[in-house]
């Protein structure tokens, strides 16, 4: 008891002195408890983001997704794997039979025969007879050796157990122990290995039984970009086999059926934002019978049909086909790279969309005629506006723009616009017919010019059109619309029969149609249009009828399909054909917001007018000097002439001459004094002599001008032609209006053709 007590006395002691502490001894362990807590967590946190970093790394996310990837695999792989070590072995099997019964060389004996080839049957049976020969002997050789190594090894082996067993290793000469040890070392050593080695041997096996009946078909697919979103519905070679071998096309399935493999030109590989790969197919089929199973080739592959694209090769039996990443072509193409800054060469081409294969389009629009279409609301009109934004970065061009609708897709256009007409009535198809034999006469004219230039250029050129003299810049006018215009009941057939002359004749003079439509179908737009226009566009259609009309005939067969575009689900994606080299592009097109408030275009136009500035341009001097008749064939003599003379009584015919030159060099030059006297005679006008040297009397020319004047006037009370040109009036040609500009209420230019807006 008294023990317990004492204890109990000590323990209580023991608490005392260990919870007692000094003030001071308290703070230092609450420093370092604090510090240490402290410590803990910045290691903690240092730790927590180091390890966050690596979670996030790239290589830890391929890792992952390697790994995920492998483990979803993991049963099919391990079946591959057993089915490959199946097969290894028989191939072992079937090379050890072909090597033992010398197949090879006995089916070339065989064919020999066949062929009636006596030589070479009668060689590969000697190359036979005289290779088992040679077999025999080596292995009699082998058989030679391993006993002449018995009859030396034995006896010794003998021996050396002998001598083992009838004396201790103490009594033996130290190099014979030394034998006896190293041997037993060895042995040791062998009894451990060969175990190992023995039980390794399987696994061996297996592995190269794997590696020998491996696929060896095209593409075996083993860990082709794992970490692909799309990564268990990744394209290859085997799958596109396996998917064209089960379209039920009856030559395609004989094929594979008697054991055939499909030949690839060009293996499954990435191109932009899917698979290409080029197939050669077999006899009896063809890329159309595959194209019309398009839907069912999508299925099998995992696909859309809008992501399955088998198209007709460089020959009917060469199949194309571009598969797309999955979902990839839900998004958009962005931003338009020129929306904020950028100006457009119109020989470059404009940017329009992204191409399937994720490039930038650059579309061009010079030499060219587009016809752009589809369905209501899927996107023409704001395609139509993207290539005439383009357009209207590049200061040269000239834009005219006719809207046979009530829609204001356009009127931000207005300021940059030579001529905008829009609406429903009749005075813009007035417009727009009008604009067409413009069009057709501004061609002649350019024609004309081109032909008097140095080496007769065949068409028109970046440093032509530079040439403002010349009147060539680039001339864009689109039509949305369309075949409202062509379908109008008094003048449909005129704009028809001018839209076709103007589309197979005027891509060499810079001029260029853009035309679009809702409806493309025989009745609404002439087959002329749709035969020779060289940009076809087609958003969602609905049926080949309208698929053909834009993209050509035989587009639809040939598995060029804008059928397969979603209404509203593919809005801004078209099927191009003629704007690159490839057959057809499925381009997702940029837009340039212009609706509920956004308005992208207008600072775009306002850009555009900055660059017309500063190149020292408007757009109505631009239309005077360049589409008027500024040429040389249409320079007006007797303007200059009562130009030159001025205020001056009268002037040496030296001194007109030379003003003349200096006035037009591109005209005068080179003139002489018998090329000047037949233009004045041209205008009833004399030199007259005057102190003994030739003088152009100012009065005579005044009165040619009075003279010309009255003679018009009774022509045009005489009803000359709305739009006739060919008369300038008498002020500086390099800044005049056109002749008829003020005498035509139809307008040509700038606001008086805006009026109708
Ligand atoms: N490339 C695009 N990307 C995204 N959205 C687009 C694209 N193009 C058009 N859209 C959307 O589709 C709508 C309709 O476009 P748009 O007016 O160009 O169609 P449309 O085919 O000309 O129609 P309509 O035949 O009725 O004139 C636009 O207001 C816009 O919201």
């Amino acid at each position: 008891m008294e023990r317990k007590v004492f204890d109990a006395e000590f323990a209580e002691d023991r608490s005392h002195t260990t919870t007692v502490l000094s003030p001071h001894q308290r703070v230092r362990a609450g420093v370092a408890a604090g510090v240490l807590a402290g410590l803990v967590g910045f290691v903690g946190r240092l730790v927590a983001r180091y390890a966050r970093r690596v979670w996030d790394s790239p290589t830890s996310q391929r890792v992952r997704a390697v790994t995920a990837y492998r483990a979803r695999k993991a049963p099919t792989d391990v079946a591959r794997l057993v089915w490959f070590v199946l097969r290894g072995n028989w191939r072992w099997l079937v090379k050890f039979w072909s090597w033992a019964t010398y197949a090879d060389l006995r089916a070339d004996a065989r064919r020999a025969r066949l062929a009636g080839d006596a030589q070479t049957r009668r060689t590969a049976q000697e190359l036979i007879r005289s290779d088992a020969t040679a077999r025999w002997a080596k292995a009699g050789i082998v058989v030679r050796r391993l006993v002449i190594t018995a009859r030396i090894i034995g006896p010794v082996a003998v021996l050396l157990w002998a001598v083992n067993s009838w004396m201790v290793r103490a009594a033996m000469w130290p190099w014979l122990a030394g034998l006896y040890a190293a041997l037993d070392t060895a042995w040791s050593m062998l009894v451990v290995v060969a175990p190992a080695v023995l039980s390794a041997l399987p696994v061996v096996w297996v592995v190269a039984a794997a590696f020998e009946g491996r696929d060896k078909t095209p593409g075996a697919g083993w860990l082709v970009r794992p970490d692909r979103d799309d990564a268990d519905s990744w394209i290859d070679e085997r799958m596109i086999s396996k998917a064209l071998a089960h379209l039920g096309i009856s030559p395609l399935d004989r094929f594979y059926k008697d054991g055939g493999e499909l030949v690839y030109t060009v293996a499954a590989r990435k191109d932009g934002d899917g698979t290409f790969a080029q197939i050669r197919l077999p006899m009896g089929v063809t890329a159309d019978m595959v194209a019309a199973r398009r839907s069912k080739l999508a299925a099998n592959l995992g696909r859309a049909s809008l992501e399955t694209w088998p198209t007709k090769g460089d020959e009917d039996g060469i199949l194309d086909l571009w598969v797309a990443d999955k979902g990839v072509l839900r998004g958009g193409a962005g931003e338009w790279p020129l929306v904020h800054d950028g100006q457009v060469d119109l020989f470059e081409g404009v940017p329009f969309g992204l191409s399937q294969r994720g490039l930038v389009i650059n579309a061009p629009l010079i030499g060219v005629n587009w016809l752009i279409g589809g369905r209501p609301g899927q996107g023409k009109s704001a395609a139509l506006r993207t290539l005439l934004l383009g357009a209207a970065l590049d200061p040269t061009a000239e834009l005219w723009v006719f809207v046979m609708g009530q829609s204001p897709d356009f009127d931000p256009f207005a300021p940059r616009l030579a001529r905008y007409h829009m609406g429903m009535d009749d005075s813009v198809a007035e417009a727009a017919t009008r604009a067409l034999e413009d069009l057709l006469s501004e061609m002649e004219r350019r024609g004309k010019v081109l032909g008097e230039q140095p080496g007769r250029p065949p068409k028109v050129s970046r440093k032509l059109a530079d040439r403002r003299a010349l009147g060539l810049h680039p001339l864009v006018c689109g039509i949305d619309e369309c075949h409202e215009l062509f379908q109008h009941p008094r003048l449909g057939k005129k704009a028809a029969e001018l839209a076709v002359r103007l589309i197979k004749r005027g891509r060499k003079y810079g001029i260029v149609l853009l035309l679009a439509t809702q409806s493309p179908t025989k009745d609404s737009i002439p087959r002329e249009v749709t035969r020779n226009i060289s940009c076809g566009v087609a958003f969602s259609v609905a049926d080949q009828v309208a698929n053909d009309g834009l993209l050509g005939s035989g587009k639809y067969a040939a598995g060029i399909r804008a059928t397969e575009l979603r209404i509203n689900t593919d809005r801004g994606t078209c099927v191009a054909v003629g704007i690159t080299d490839e057959t057809f592009e499925l381009v997702r097109t940029f837009y340039v917001p212009l609706e509920d408030g956004a308005d992208e275009v207008s600072p775009v136009i306002a850009r555009a007018m900055a660059l017309i500035d500063d190149a020292g341009r408007t757009i109505a001097s631009s239309a005077r000097l360049e589409i008027g008749p500024a040429a040389p064939a249409e320079v007006d003599e007797l303007a200059d002439l009562a130009a030159v003379v001025g205020r001056e009584d009268r002037v040496r015919t030296q001194q007109v001459l030379a003003r003349l030159v200096e006035h037009n060099p591109d005209h005068y030059s080179g003139w002489s004094f018998a090329a000047l006297a037949s233009m004045l005679a041209d205008h009833g006008i004399t030199a007259r002599k005057s102190h003994g040297v030739m003088t152009v009397h100012a009065a005579d020319v005044t009165a040619a001008l009075a003279r010309r004047d009255t003679a018009e006037t009774h022509g045009d009370a005489a009803g000359e032609q709305s739009g006739t040109r060919g008369v300038l009036p008498t002020t500086s040609p390099a800044e005049t209006p056109r002749a008829d500009q003020g005498k035509h209420d139809s307008g040509r230019w700038g606001d008086a053709d805006q009026g109708t807006r």
